[in-house]
């Protein structure tokens, strides 16, 4: 922590970076980049686009629709870098492999399960039989495999999906490929928190703000509320207890991704509602909210703005971003493209406000 002011009424960390971020395409990723940006310096941008981002060619050319995104809004280049990752799929080369590590604008390679989220159609059916080549070279040369950890299994419920592919997937993979770096995005289980602890060589997981603030309850609360579904879902409360502790605990291998995911607010309130929360928005507000309500605000730094770029190799930033402790309104809904989206916890209030970046 770089400075705490008072009775800890401001506090003051190096600029975060976000680790697990969907900004979409088009007019949408205008709308929604510059929330991305008043907080942090770098994120890694998911590539679960229509089509999916599956070449380094296709990766270059959405980094400059997010550069020209952030021109239009005004927003100097330099003031965010985005990290570009490739969507793995059966037919990943490992020629393209090496041409993403070569380009020094792609920082890692998405594992989405075929079926087990948000445009995921392209996705992997089986990792190990189909991905060999590819995953070798990930591990030749570095380059990490962000994984989103659900089976897809119809016969396995839906709340055990993540702690059944730690058995199915994780190990068996980590077991092949012992020096692949691999981050284990949004856990939202103990399970998923006991792995990446005890788990030997390089290995390390995103957590989302709301699976640290929020429990299935928020799911159903007085009705089904479809603003709170994400996929992996929220869990009960010993898996949000769990997922607090490893955040907070001190441990390097835990770090900030907000997967944040805006849907129009038309398709979240759905007969077949999309899957994800928009969390831009409000990100750092939430996470200080979930560190002070734990005691625990000294941790923050280092799980936003130092964890993460030392598992990625990367410099931590030089900026600085500070919050003050005081009421802050959670909008009701944005404007985002030509619809609206409704933030997560619209309507309610939280402890901590983003008071100046620099
Ligand atoms: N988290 C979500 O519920 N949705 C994400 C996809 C993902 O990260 O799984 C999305 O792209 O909408
Ligand atoms: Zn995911
Ligand atoms: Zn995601």
């Amino acid at each position: 922590m770089t400075q705490q002011a008072g009775a800890a009424d401001t506090l003051t960390i190096t600029r975060p970076d976000d680790w697990h971020l969907h900004l979409r395409d088009g007019a949408v990723l205008a709308s929604v980049l510059p929330d991305t940006v008043r907080q942090f310096a770098r994120a890694i941008i998911m590539p679960n686009l229509k089509p999916p981002v599956t070449t380094t060619a296709q990766a270059l050319a959405y980094r400059d629709r997010i550069t020209a995104a952030l021109r239009q809004s005004g927003i100097a280049p330099q003031a965010f870098t985005p990290l570009m990752t490739l969507y793995l799929t059966d037919n990943t080369a490992a020629e393209e492999i090496t041409r993403a590590s070569e380009s020094g604008a792609v920082y890692a390679v998405k594992l989405y399960p075929a079926g087990a989220t948000t445009n995921s159609d392209a996705g992997v059916t089986d990792l190990l039989g189909r991905c060999r080549p590819a995953l070798e070279a990930m591990q030749r040369h570095g380059m990490p495999l962000l994984v989103h950890g659900e089976v897809t299994d119809p016969e396995v419920d839906l709340f055990d999906r993540e702690a059944v592919f730690i058995d199915r997937v994780m190990i068996p993979l980590r077991q092949a490929f012992p020096a692949l770096k691999v981050v284990f995005e949004h856990i939202t289980t103990h399970q998923g928190v006991q792995y990446v602890q005890q788990a030997e060589g390089p290995i390390a997981a995103t957590i989302t703000a709301h699976h640290l603030l929020y429990n299935r309850n928020a799911l159903f609360q007085g009705g089904v509320r479809p603003h709170w579904y994400c996929l992996p879902v929220l869990k009960r409360e010993t898996h949000r207890r769990a997922l607090v502790e490893a955040a907070t605990g001190g441990s390097p291998r835990f770090f900030l991704g907000t997967d944040s995911a805006p849907h129009p607010k038309g398709l979240k309130e759905n007969a077949c509602g999309c899957a994800g929360c928009y969390t831009a928005l409000h990100a750092m507000e939430l996470y200080a909210t979930a560190f002070d309500t734990a005691g625990r605000l000294d941790r923050l730094e280092a799980f936003a703005s130092l964890n993460g770029p030392a598992f990625y190799g990367l410099p931590a930033n030089r900026g600085t971003l500070t919050l003050r402790r005081g009421r802050y309104e959670i909008p009701a809904e944005l404007p985002m493209g030509d619809a609206s989206v409704v933030p997560l916890a619209a309507g309610e209030a939280l402890g901590w406000t983003v008071a100046a970046a620099a």
